[in-house]
């Protein structure tokens, strides 16, 4: 994929737009992302090596009336839906519909010809892009993100679909994440078909109907619970604009980003948000803010460049201030709280590269709410060399005149540091909060319970750990 191109600034719009924007525009708009789509800018010209049907200006011309008239009357009938229903009680979705059992069965043992799913979710794409190529707008220029994580949808699905209120909890709460993406009822229904075809092209001489009729319940299950999660959080924006309004290159691969949203964020610190930038159109990706809440409504951001073509290559080689990213809602329950307990304990606080961020945010909110009260927060951030101790300067001025708040660098590309650290540390601490790349973290994780510290006590968030 073509690394991102810089394009010329957008307008940004005036406040009572944009409350137009969040409160009309998207009303309810239901997401199935890992289904369905992640978006991209509508493709103008059809790639004849691709295999699959790009939209041309005639296509264009013919589908985008017939699909904008389509989406004005969904926002519309949502919009009169939400105005009518009484406050205390929120617009109903449709009924969630439960899998029948044995379904699970039916359909792990006639799982092998379709696996793994990546022909599987080829056959699915192209045919949905073939029969409605309008959809194709919806999708990122790079589908392999999309099908990955579609890939990992359907393994999930599988896995849990025998615990239905568990499953269905979390689709709820995917549903309602991903109302930022777009995607709309008529969209499941050009899946399901799609879905379909694929099954009946991969799934070989065993493929029955009835296998099939319990992959469809599977999916209208999901469908239903993510569409009710949407409808139930139809009075949270389903994201934030806002404007680049610093943008420091603190290394070539990182940068520390802030930006001004247009409305209030209402976020606790150590949560965090996915981004969206003009020049990705529908790649999200989640970073935690990297300060506690501001009056001027700034979030800072921390942002390193794992490859090329990503959202993350995008916010920190091609993006500048005066730049529009769009902020989704705040998610994560990451925090120093202690519910009452321990409160005499120190606390750890390990962060390994921008795994910094959301640790930065804590001890800041901590240092304004003036919580230490005797307790001793040590702050250890780990680095592969000095070089890339980014936020240094930042974090000292944070500790001084703050005694309680000590700040330990342990430079190198594995966990000797903290190790020693932890070996020379006799007290342990009353909570540890881990932040950093995945392995960081499942390594520190087993060197405090070594430690004697209880897993309850040990925090992360896996959720920002995601590829960008
Ligand atoms: N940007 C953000 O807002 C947030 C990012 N994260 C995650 O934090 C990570 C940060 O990555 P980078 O900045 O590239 O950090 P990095 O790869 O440079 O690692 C930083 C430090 O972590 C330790 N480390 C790295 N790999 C290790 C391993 N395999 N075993 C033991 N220790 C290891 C080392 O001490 C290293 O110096 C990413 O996975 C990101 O998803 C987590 C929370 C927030």
């Amino acid at each position: 994929m073509a690394s991102p191109q810089v394009k010329g600034r957008t307008s940004r719009p005036r406040a009572a737009e944009q409350s137009m924007i969040i409160s009309a525009s998207r009303v309810v708009s239901l997401a199935f992302m890992e289904f369905i789509s992640s978006g991209a800018p509508r493709p103008r010209t059809a790639t004849p090596s691709s295999p699959v049907h790009t939209l041309g200006a005639q296509d264009e011309d013919a589908f985008s009336p017939e699909y904008d008239r389509l989406l004005a009357r969904h926002h519309a009938m949502r919009l009169r839906r939400s105005i009518l229903a009484p406050p205390s009680r929120p617009a109903q979705g449709p009924a969630v519909e439960l899998p029948e059992p044995g379904d699970r069965d039916l359909i792990v043992r006639h799982l092998q010809p379709l696996l793994p799913f990546d022909a599987l979710i080829e056959v699915l794409y192209d045919a949905m892009f073939v029969r409605r190529p309008y959809l194709r707008r919806l999708f990122p220029e790079s589908m392999e993100f999309q099908r990955q994580h579609l890939g990992h949808m359907f393994h999930h699905l599988i896995r849990h679909l025998d615990r239905p209120e568990e499953l269905g909890a979390r689709l709820r709460a995917l549903g309602a994440d991903h109302r930022k993406l777009g995607v709309w009822p008529a969209h499941y229904e050009a899946f399901e078909e799609a879905l379909t075809t694929a099954l009946r092209v991969r799934g070989g001489a065993a493929w029955s109907g009835q296998v099939e009729a319990a992959w469809t319940r599977m999916l209208r299950f999901a469908v239903a619970a993510m569409v009710a999660g949407a409808e139930g959080a139809a009075t949270e924006p389903p994201f934030w604009h806002g404007e680049v309004v610093e943008h420091e290159r603190r290394r070539p691969d990182l940068a520390v980003l802030r930006v001004r949203t247009g409305e209030p964020y209402p976020y606790r610190a150590g949560q965090y948000a996915a981004l969206e930038s003009p020049l990705l159109p529908h790649s999200w990706r989640p970073y935690s803010v990297a300060c506690a809440p501001r009056e001027d409504r700034v979030l800072e951001f921390h942002v390193r460049r794992t490859g090329p073509g990503g959202l993350s290559a995008a916010l920190v080689e091609g993006t500048g201030v005066g730049d529009q990213i769009r902020v989704g809602p705040p998610r994560g329950e990451l925090s120093l709280d202690l519910g009452g307990q321990d409160v005499h304990r120190d606390l750890l606080l390990l962060a390994g590269g921008t795994g910094l961020a959301p640790m930065k945010a804590l001890v800041e909110e901590f240092a304004a709410a003036h919580r230490a009260r005797g307790r001793r927060v040590r702050l250890v951030v780990a680095a592969r060399g000095r070089e890339e101790l980014y936020d240094w300067p930042a974090l000292v001025e944070l500790a001084a005149n703050r005694s309680w708040l000590e700040l330990t660098p342990v430079l190198g590309p594995d966990l000797e540091g903290l190790a020693a650290l932890l070996r020379g540390h006799h007290s342990v601490p009353g909570l540890a909060l881990l932040g950093g790349p995945p392995a960081m973290v499942a390594g520190a994780r087993s060197l405090l319970l070594d430690a004697g510290v209880p897993d309850d006590r040990i925090r992360y968030d896996g959720s920002t750990a995601a590829p960008r």
